[in-house]
């Protein structure tokens, strides 16, 4: 499959306001894409579209050649997602949640079991195992987050601020795991404010800006099209595209 996330002409408008104005990328196996953007660009309602739980105006979008808003079983069956917040799992423990998780994608815990011991030791995860998820710090969350989109290995991983509150140690950890998964032949769609995980990890990148990607490509690509300069950072590059104009 040459696409395995594929979106097209998204429309969405919240209370006759426009928030996307005609999104459009796809990204093959392997590649790992950064929606990057200012706050309000419509990276959520993006990435909440793709999975589901916003129903766009117009466009249409497909996940492992399933269409979403046709066959959402099908296309959802592949993918892993990690929301923006969670909310209504405080009162499960982390090891609960993994496992509700695990039985909700129809996994058998003992096929996963060491590939999730595995992220949970390189998380540092072994000491919260048995605490309430509602107790928990932001990135310790994030991290359970992670691990359950990740631990049945989905084609297709879309991630919303996967990282935020991690430490810089979760971080690389994250990149690294990612990084393996898309190797293994994953198409990965995140958000991230964090521009230098972003610069490490993503193949490509798409700026989101008004509703529209203005300007799309590798991190090399992006930066020639902007004559920010080769020693220029993804940074200067995104300050530059869209100073000054936060929708
Ligand atoms: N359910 C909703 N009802 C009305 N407006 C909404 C709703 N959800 C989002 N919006 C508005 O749509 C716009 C885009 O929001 P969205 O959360 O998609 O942006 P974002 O790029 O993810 O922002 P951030 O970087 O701050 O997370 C914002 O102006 C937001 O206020």
């Amino acid at each position: 499959m040459s696409t395995a996330i594929l979106v097209e002409g998204l429309v969405k408008s919240y209370n006759r306001v426009p928030v996307l104005r005609g999104v459009s990328f796809s990204v093959r196996p392997g590649e790992v894409y950064g929606l990057l953007g200012p706050n309000g660009a419509g990276k959520t309602t993006t990435l909440k579209s793709l999975v589901g739980l916003v129903r766009p105006d117009d466009g249409r979008i497909e996940l492992c050649g399933y269409n979403v808003a046709t066959h959402r079983l099908q296309a959802l069956s592949c993918t892993g997602y990690v929301p923006e917040l969670t909310v209504g799992f405080d009162y499960l423990s982390v090891r609960e949640f993994l496992e509700f998780v695990s039985s909700l994608r129809g996994l058998r815990w003992a096929e996963i079991e060491d590939y999730v011991e595995r992220l949970v030791n390189l998380f540092e995860l072994e000491r919260y195992m048995d605490e309430f998820m509602g107790k928990l710090s932001r990135g310790t969350v994030q991290k359970a987050l992670v691990i359950s989109a990740l631990m049945s290995r989905p084609k297709v991983l879309v991630m919303d601020e996967p990282t935020s509150g991690m430490d810089p140690e979760s971080q690389r950890v994250f990149r690294e795991e990612v990084s393996r998964l898309a190797r293994e032949g994953a198409a990965v769609v995140l958000s991230s404010h964090l521009l230098y995980n972003v610069e490490r990890l993503c193949t490509r990148v798409g700026i989101l800006h008004k509703g529209v990607i203005i300007t799309e490509g590798s991190i090399d690509e992006i930066r020639r099209k902007a004559a920010t300069g080769e020693n220029s950072t993804l940074e200067d590059v995104f300050l530059l595209l869209t100073r000054g104009e936060g929708y």
